[in-house]
């Protein structure tokens, strides 16, 4: 673990870590009500057709086409809800039915005239425009959604829409695939818990906290498995009692320091490493591979980059495993509005905050990896490629937003 780390292509690191995971097995039946955020396990078809009857879009009469420009007698009221005799067809000729919004039409009228378009309307007739067109505010059956289509495809994850979708089928329980469960670790003698009292040398522990919010927030649950001593013997026992977590994500000590020892112990704990080392700023020390079958993320223990890090590589990975088919970040494009300099011959991450199309980079890009604030000032990273050592005012430049959507489609996030 010593030896100078082997920087790896960002691209190739990015495949690896997806290469690292399936999608999992395990699913189970839960409430529409506690749906958000899970991801279907199957596809859902449509039982009940959307709309299930022709019914009207507007409060108002429904007619024959052929009837445009006549006065018509009214024939009967009809209510939403009305059925079985209430609507069978009954028009006579120069008739039409008076009908309400959500209404089922008769078979035997074709379309529908909002009342405030028609003329002379009293209890008993109507006068009907002449200009109307065949058809209008006539909602037909199936016309959304047929029985038997797919309504919501395996994969998707349930967002409020969806349960709109999934009440108007009548379907009260769902399959989603089952949590992955999440493990995540800090490392250092330096690390107090926020609520311990540290001194000047110590610091507390930042970030197992943000990071379990981070997972929150993109609908994981992660557990806080307590900080590991920087010892060699202690950390492999304590790595040793992870193994029945489908991912282990842990921060520090896996850089070049005498105390930087993490990475050992996952090895003689079984781990196969992917990678260690990616051509990355911030994030160079990064580790990732698999340990029977967990997966292990070692994240740089500096705050900024285990954020950024967790965001670009593990939240692709983790989404695969949790069954999701949009697992790659989607960028919204905007314009730079202050020139900055990145590094060429590496990929640079670029912390900076997007406001109606517009970025602004956070503190002209000089910063440290060991800063906190600046992802508190921040809303969105900027990627570059290896080539690039300026971004100019004017440019239109892909930004990935933290709070940015995934996609089916792996596309080019460098700029
Ligand atoms: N000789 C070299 N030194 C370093 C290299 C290198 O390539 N050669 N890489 C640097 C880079 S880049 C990074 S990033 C850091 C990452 O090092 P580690 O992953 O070993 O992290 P630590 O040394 O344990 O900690 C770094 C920094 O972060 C603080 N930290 C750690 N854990 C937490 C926590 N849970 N909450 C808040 N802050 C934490 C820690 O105190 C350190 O200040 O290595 C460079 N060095
Ligand atoms: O990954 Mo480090 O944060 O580049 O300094």
């Amino acid at each position: 673990m010593h030896g100078k780390l082997n920087y790896l292509d960002f691209e190739i690191a990015r495949q690896k870590s997806l290469d690292l995971v399936n999608q999992t097995t395990f699913k189970e039946i839960i409430p529409i009500s506690d749906a958000i955020g899970r991801v279907l396990s199957k596809d859902v078809i449509c039982v009940k057709n959307l709309p299930a009857f022709n019914n009207s879009a507007m409060d108002g009469f429904a007619i024959k086409f052929s009837d445009a420009g006549k006065t018509l007698s009214i024939n009967k009221v009809i209510f939403a809800g009305d059925k079985g005799e209430k609507v069978e067809p009954t028009l006579k000729e120069n008739e039409c039915y008076k009908i309400m919004t959500g209404a089922k039409v008769p078979f035997d009228a074709d379309t529908i005239i909002p009342i405030e378009n028609c003329f002379d309307v009293t209890q008993n007739s109507v006068k009907i425009p002449i200009e109307i067109k065949k058809g209008s505010n006539l909602r037909l059956k199936g016309e959304e959604q047929k029985e038997g289509s797919v309504i919501l495809k395996k994969g998707e994850k349930i967002t409020s829409s969806f349960i709109t979708l999934l009440a108007s089928q009548g379907l009260i329980k769902i399959e989603v695939y089952k949590k992955i469960s999440i493990a995540v670790l800090s490392t250092g003698n330096e690390i107090k818990e926020p609520w311990e009292y540290a001194d000047d040398e110590e610091i507390y522990n930042c970030n197992s906290y943000a990071l379990i919010s981070l997972l929150k927030e993109k609908d994981f649950d992660a557990t806080y498995c307590g900080v590991i001593p920087d010892n060699l013997e202690e950390s492999k026992t304590y790595i040793k009692d992870l193994k029945n977590y489908d991912v282990i994500i842990s921060t520090g000590g896996i850089s070049m320091g005498d105390a930087d020892f993490v990475g050992e112990a996952f090895l003689q704990n079984g781990l196969e490493v992917a990678f260690h080392g990616v051509n990355i700023k911030p994030g160079r020390p990064i580790m990732m591979g698999k340990m029977q079958n967990t997966v292990v993320i070692c994240l740089p223990g500096n705050p900024l980059t285990a954020m950024v890090n967790i965001y670009l590589f593990a939240l692709p990975m983790l989404k695969k495993l949790q069954g999701e088919t949009s697992i790659n970040h989607g960028f919204i494009k905007a314009i730079n509005q202050k020139e900055f300099k990145t590094k060429a011959g590496r990929v640079n991450v670029v912390l900076g905050k997007v406001q109606n199309g517009e970025f602004f980079v956070t503190r002209d890009n000089k910063y440290g990896s060991g800063m906190i604030t600046v992802l508190y000032e921040s809303n969105s990273i900027l990627v570059t490629n290896e080539q690039t050592s300026n971004i100019n005012q004017n440019q239109e430049i892909k930004l990935l937003e933290f709070n940015g959507k995934f996609f089916e489609e792996n596309i080019d996030i460098l700029n």
